[in-house]
This record gives C-alpha cells, structure tokens and sequence, in this order.
C-alpha cells in the first residue's frame, strides 16, 4: 500500500461552495500527498455523493492523489475510491474493514488514547484526532483536544495520527510536533482566496 498523504482536504459541499474548484487547485500542487475526503451533508442522497465522488476519483487519478469517503462505505466501494472514514455514528471499524477489504484505507476517528488504541487494533490505517482548534464548519463537537490531545492519542498508537479542527498552515508546526503524522482541512482550503496557494503553504508547514 503506497504510503498516506500528508494533506487531506475534506470536500466542503455546504450552500454557495465548490468543492470541485478547490480540489482543481489544490491537485496539481500536493499532487500525491493529498488525500481527499468526499464528505457530504447529512441530508444528501447517497446519488449525490456517488456523483461527487465518482467525479473526485477521476480528477485524483492522474495526480495518483486518494480519494476517501466519509460515511458511505457503499458509495466508496461503488465509485472505486481507495478507501474510506467512520466515526462514533458510522460503523464500527471492524465492520468497516470487512466491508472495505484488507487493503483499502480506512480512517477512524478517536478522540482519546483508549478509544484510538482501540479502533486501531480493529483495522483503522490511520487516525482524525479532534478538533484540535475551535471551528465554524462543523456543530457538536465536543471542545477542543488541542496539541496536546493530539500528543496523547500519538504517543498511544503506531497507525498516523491526522490532525482535525480549525487546521491552518501556521498551527501545522505545534500540530507536527505534538506528534500528527499529517492535518485535515475544510475552511483552510475551501475558505481560501487562492486555494492552490493556500494548499502550497499548508503542504510546505507540513513537509518542512
Ligand atoms: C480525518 C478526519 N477525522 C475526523 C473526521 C470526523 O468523522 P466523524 O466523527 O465520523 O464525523 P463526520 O465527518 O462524519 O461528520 C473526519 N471526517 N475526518
Ligand atoms: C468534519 C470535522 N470533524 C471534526 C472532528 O473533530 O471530528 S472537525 C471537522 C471540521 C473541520 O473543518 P475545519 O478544517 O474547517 O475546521
Ligand atoms: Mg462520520
């Protein structure tokens, strides 16, 4: 299995966004080390997330960039993507690896060490630790773990460790060096005047 990418842009599909045009930028400059996540909101159809998809599997394939869904396992295996990410509402990850296969990569989240080492040891190829900073783009989340909740789950599990919540190119180095193997962002990308020069920072505070 090629190694993970280090940027992973979650696809930001609220009113008046684009995440197509965003993603169109930021692949030519992180190219394979962008993992992009197809996230939709809850109420879209499971069609509109297999077109979405099916279209970010093709603009990520010459880039040989990953394309991950959120949620819709189904939908990851109907549109070929390389894998997929559950949460504490999704299935549970041993059961997502069954429905994935022993190859695809499969994100879980996990919030704390006990509950990382756990999904771990069911198959999780990497872990979203968060939030790790307050954010606007999603409601309900409980309050932010910061660099050091980052710290605990690192120091718990051998699976990369993807930082999540209020992610920008200048928390990056805190987030590095409390031990996340790489950071996923919404807002820094699809909020960003110019995203491929958004994405160039992120990836430099990221490979640096
Ligand atoms: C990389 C990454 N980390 C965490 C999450 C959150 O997943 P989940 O808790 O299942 O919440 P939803 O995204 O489904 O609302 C994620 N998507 N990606
Ligand atoms: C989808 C999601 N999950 C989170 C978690 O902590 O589980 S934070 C989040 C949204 C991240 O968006 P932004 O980069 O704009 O803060
Ligand atoms: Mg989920």
């Amino acid at each position: 299995m090629p190694s993970l990418g280090r940027l992973h842009l979650i696809t930001d599909t609220r009113p008046g966004r684009d995440p197509l045009a965003v993603l169109r930028a930021a692949l030519p400059v992180a190219r394979a080390e962008l993992v992009v996540q197809v996230r939709v909101e809850d109420d879209a159809t499971d069609r509109q997330a297999y077109d979405l998809a099916r279209r970010v599997v093709a603009l990520c394939a010459p880039y040989r960039a990953t394309c991950l869904v959120n949620d819709r396992l189904h939908v990851a295996l109907a549109v070929g993507a390389a894998g997929g990410h559950v949460g504490a509402d999704d299935l549970p990850v041993g059961a997502a690896r069954r429905v994935l296969g022993s190859t695809a990569v499969l994100g879980a989240t996990a919030r704390e060490p006990l509950a990382a080492a756990e999904a771990a040891a069911a198959g999780a190829s990497y872990l979203g630790v968060g939030p790790c900073h307050a954010t606007s783009t999603k409601r309900g989340l409980p309050a932010p773990v910061g660099p050091d909740g980052v710290r605990a789950v690192a120091d718990s599990v051998a699976v990369p460790v993807i930082a999540i919540g209020g992610v920008t190119a200048a928390s990056v180095p805190t987030l590095r060096a409390a031990g996340a193997y790489g950071v996923a962002v919404v807002g820094a990308l699809s909020g960003a005047v110019d995203p491929g020069r958004a994405t160039a920072e992120l990836l430099g505070a990221l490979t640096c």
